[in-house]
């Protein structure tokens, strides 16, 4: 039985890492074992321009422990009134890897999103030409549509059609959650790529449901019927090019999770990739672990894949239920199972 893993040092496509307080106690969750992340960018108010990005990205390093090294790969988020001038200087200059694209009022923080997709366009035609990467979250907001449906239905819907009427134009459909969204993504040319999160590998929507209501399984897009999750665990663990890690990780404190009006979102930072060894080993594919978390992802974007390397051991890990952040805790994603791989040299937190 393999005792010890060594892979490229990963990268996590989809992180959200806030700001502030919160900034300070989650980042380092991510930089102690990852070397880049896509940043999402649905502050409040959200990250628009390239102004705002620099910012926000200076604001990030002045927050990373010493000794970590991690490069926030910033975005912007697609607003009707986006400048494709400023959006372009962004991306040229490097400043920026991807552009995110929020249905208003789809998830967390995701008021100043796009409602009507055909003011966007000329936006997404410049992006087109520039190959700059859209980052979609791909549910419908329709108040008609099951949110179960929602993911399904924007393939439809929307993003068929801006694929179809935007030639060229690079998309990663974010955190999948559907035998729909696999099929669709396989489908398509090499334009299209998905990310995968931890959470969505593990759970289905009994896990929230079944036995109590637990807020902390609530996330969006929610998890689906367990035939989805075993969609999913297929297309991550086959090693195709893809699908690749996002993790969402997604903080919110306790008291706006256990709340009447839970927020949406999993804190998966800590223990992600303890979860993922453990989930590719269980389905025989741990010699592929690397391709989802460390070779796919630079590939979809045309960066090169991390030189240095990262050790797991076949090990329990140790980390905290909870990371305290200042805000208040933040409790860590149970898995529901004990975790038996750990990131070697991992130091015990000293916060939380
Ligand atoms: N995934 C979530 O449930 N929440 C994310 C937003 C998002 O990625 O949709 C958040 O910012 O909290
Ligand atoms: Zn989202
Ligand atoms: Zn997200």
């Amino acid at each position: 039985m393999t005792q010890s893993l060594t892979i490229r040092r990963p990268d996590d496509w989809h992180l959200h890492l806030r700001d502030g307080a919160m900034l300070r106690a989650v980042l380092p969750e991510t930089s102690r074992h990852f070397a880049r992340a896509i940043i999402m960018p649905n502050l409040v108010p959200p990250v628009v321009t390239g102004a705002e990005a620099a910012a926000y990205r200076d604001r990030i390093m002045a927050a990373l422990p010493e000794g970590h090294s991690f490069t926030p790969l910033m975005t912007l988020y697609l607003t009707e009134d986006t400048d494709p001038d400023d959006l372009a200087a962004a991306h040229a200059s490097g400043l920026i890897t991807a552009v995110k694209l929020y249905p208003a009022g789809a998830t967390t923080n995701s008021a100043s999103g796009v409602r009507n997709f055909d003011t966007v366009r000329p936006v997404l035609e410049r992006m087109a030409e520039i190959g700059c990467p859209l980052c979609v979250h791909g549910e419908v907001t329709d108040p008609e549509i099951d949110i179960f449906d929602r993911e399904a239905v924007f393939i439809d819907r929307v993003l068929d059609p801006i694929r179809s009427t935007t030639p060229g134009l690079r998309v990663v459909m974010e955190h999948i959650t559907t035998s729909d969204g696999v099929a669709y993504v396989r489908a398509g040319d090499d334009t299209l790529g998905a990310t995968i999160t931890t959470h969505h590998l593990v759970i289905n929507r009994n896990h929230i449901l079944v036995g109590g209501i637990k807020p902390h399984y609530y996330c969006l897009p929610v998890a689906k019927r367990e035939e989805h999750r075993l969609a999913l665990r297929a297309a991550a663990t086959s090693g195709e090019g893809r699908f690749f890690l996002g993790t969402d990780s997604a903080p919110h404190t306790d008291p706006n999770k256990e709340s009447a009006c839970g927020c949406a979102g999993c804190f998966t930072a800590t223990n992600t990739l303890s979860i993922l060894a453990q989930v590719f080993e269980e389905d025989g594919a741990l010699d592929r672990l690397e391709a989802f978390t460390s070779l796919n992802g630079p590939a979809f974007y045309g960066l090169p894949a991390n030189e240095d390397r990262i050790t797991l051991d076949k090990t329990a890990p140790s980390y905290p239920d909870k990371i305290d952040t200042g805000d208040g805790p933040v409790t860590v994603f149970d898995p529901g199972f004990e975790l038996c791989w750990k990131v070697s040299g991992d130091q015990l937190r000293t916060i939380g």
